[in-house]
């Protein structure tokens, strides 16, 4: 017999791997925090033995979903500014509260909230653009939780700098600082240039050459609205990918977050550069930004994987949501009720969202050898009865309420349903008086 630090057992265990998608009946075991062996519970019992049993009768398990594009501290924006269009949004409320409020203190209580609320919902990794980005860091690894953290560069001053060359030179030392094997194994850093309307064509190149001297992904809004397109064909004559294409900026280090307004040689392009494409379509919808093309880009081959963008325009960090509403609009939009069936769908938010994120080798399926990022669904509720079809209940069925633990790189940080690692009420207590103040500023009122 040998020793497991976790035996993690349910009805289903969706390894979500090529080969073998499910196993009933199953049992993973982990030690350290790795997956040393899958199989049915009925063998992996008699070969491992552990203190810690997890899930078990009415239990589904799977990798954790992955949030492949993410504001992380804009929770403290929710609700702040709604049922308007991107650009009235951004300009004259978003960025107005940023400017005001941002600062280490806040990217750090927000991000701890936004940790709290992703988990919650089954979200083990993040993918993060933002300011403040340490606090970003510093905030996941309290949590526990696997984060991709870019920092973001604009040409427009902010709070933390005043002009492209600050952020990227911050872009820089926050990679070093914090790149595998200097600091916290969970944390990835990124370059964030925010799109081709807020980033010159220098700052653009600038970055890329960054992310390959570094060796890190390159995280950007893309094609989001018609109007980005009209303002960019009318600054370069391109539409927004096409721009990118032809400054070398395309390829497999590239997420780009929301692709709405692409058109089908775009498509191709960004297939041909393996750019992975990070749908985000509650944003989509909120803001009235379109229906991104997933069908076609899924058709072509493009890696599209599911962000749920800021809490200030979704209004929430629930990757299961995004899989709901994906696989009931592209139903819709192409007249086709057997688009991004619910193995597709459930595929985009675990596997290739690690694949895009550059973390496929380590996490995105339960297979022996990879990181231990687990979650367990409870399945004894009333809405998930009876069960016919796991796959279809998890895309079209559960809620964030039924995710029951959440393991990340072995340690459970979720279980049954309370964070293990930090005090859920002083997080919530910080995020309430943070509102009090934002409220107060919001409404004029000095203080
Ligand atoms: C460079 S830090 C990130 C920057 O992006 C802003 N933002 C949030 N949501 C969106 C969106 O949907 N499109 C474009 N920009 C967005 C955020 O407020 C930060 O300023
Ligand atoms: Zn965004």
């Amino acid at each position: 017999m040998q020793r497991a630090d976790y035996i993690i057992c349910g009805d289903y265990v969706l390894t979500m791997n090529d080969r073998m998608d499910s196993i009933k009946d199953g049992a993973i075991a982990v030690k350290g925090a790795e997956i040393i062996d899958v199989d049915i519970y009925e063998n992996i019992s008699k070969k491992y033995s552990s203190e810690n049993i997890v899930g078990g009768k009415g239990r589904a398990v799977l990798p954790g979903l992955i949030n492949t594009h993410t504001h992380a501290a804009m929770v403290y924006f929710r609700g702040l500014a709604d049922d308007m269009p991107l650009n009235d949004w951004l300009k004259n409320y978003i960025w107005p509260a940023e400017n005001e409020w941002l600062s280490n203190e806040f990217v750090f209580d927000a991000s701890q909230l936004a940790c709290l609320e992703m988990l919650k919902a089954g979200v083990t990794t993040f993918n993060d653009m933002y300011f403040f980005c340490d606090s970003v860091a510093n905030a996941a690894e309290k949590i526990g939780m696997r984060a991709v953290i870019g920092a973001g560069i604009v040409d427009f001053p902010t709070k933390t700098g005043n002009s492209a060359d600050d952020y990227i030179n911050n872009a820089e030392r926050f990679i070093e600082k914090w790149k595998k094997g200097v600091r916290d194994e969970l944390i990835t850093p990124c370059i964030a240039p925010h799109s081709t309307y807020t980033c010159s064509s220098e700052t653009l190149k600038k970055s890329k050459k960054i992310a390959e001297r570094l060796d890190v992904l390159l995280h950007i809004h893309l094609s989001e609205t018609e109007w980005e397109v009209s303002e960019v064909l009318s600054r370069y004559g391109k539409r927004p990918i096409e721009y990118l294409h032809s400054i070398g900026f395309l390829d497999e280090r590239v997420v780009a977050a929301h692709c709405v307004w692409v058109e089908d040689r775009e498509i191709e392009m960004l297939a041909n550069h393996k750019v992975g494409v990070s749908h985000c379509i509650e944003s989509n919808l909120k803001l009235a930004s379109g229906f991104a093309p997933v069908g076609a880009m899924l058709k072509s081959g493009v890696r599209v994987t599911f962000g749920t963008d800021g809490a200030a325009s979704n209004n929430d960090l629930n990757i299961l949501g995004e899989m709901s509403t994906a696989a009931k609009v592209h139903k819709a939009v192409l007249k086709d009720s057997v688009a991004l069936d619910a193995r597709t769908i459930i595929t985009m938010a675990t596997r290739w969202g690690a694949e895009v994120l550059g973390l496929g080798k380590s996490v995105g399926s339960i297979e022996k050898g990879k990181l231990a990022d687990i979650i367990t669904i409870n399945l004894k509720v009333p809405h998930l009865a009876p069960i016919y079809d796991v796959y279809s209940h998890i895309v079209y069925a559960v809620m964030a309420s039924d995710i029951e633990t959440v393991m990340v790189n072995g340690r459970l940080l979720i279980n049954n349903r309370m964070l293990i690692t930090a005090d859920e009420n002083s997080i919530l207590q910080k995020a309430f008086e943070w509102g009090r103040k934002i409220s107060l500023w919001s409404n004029g009122v000095k203080g």
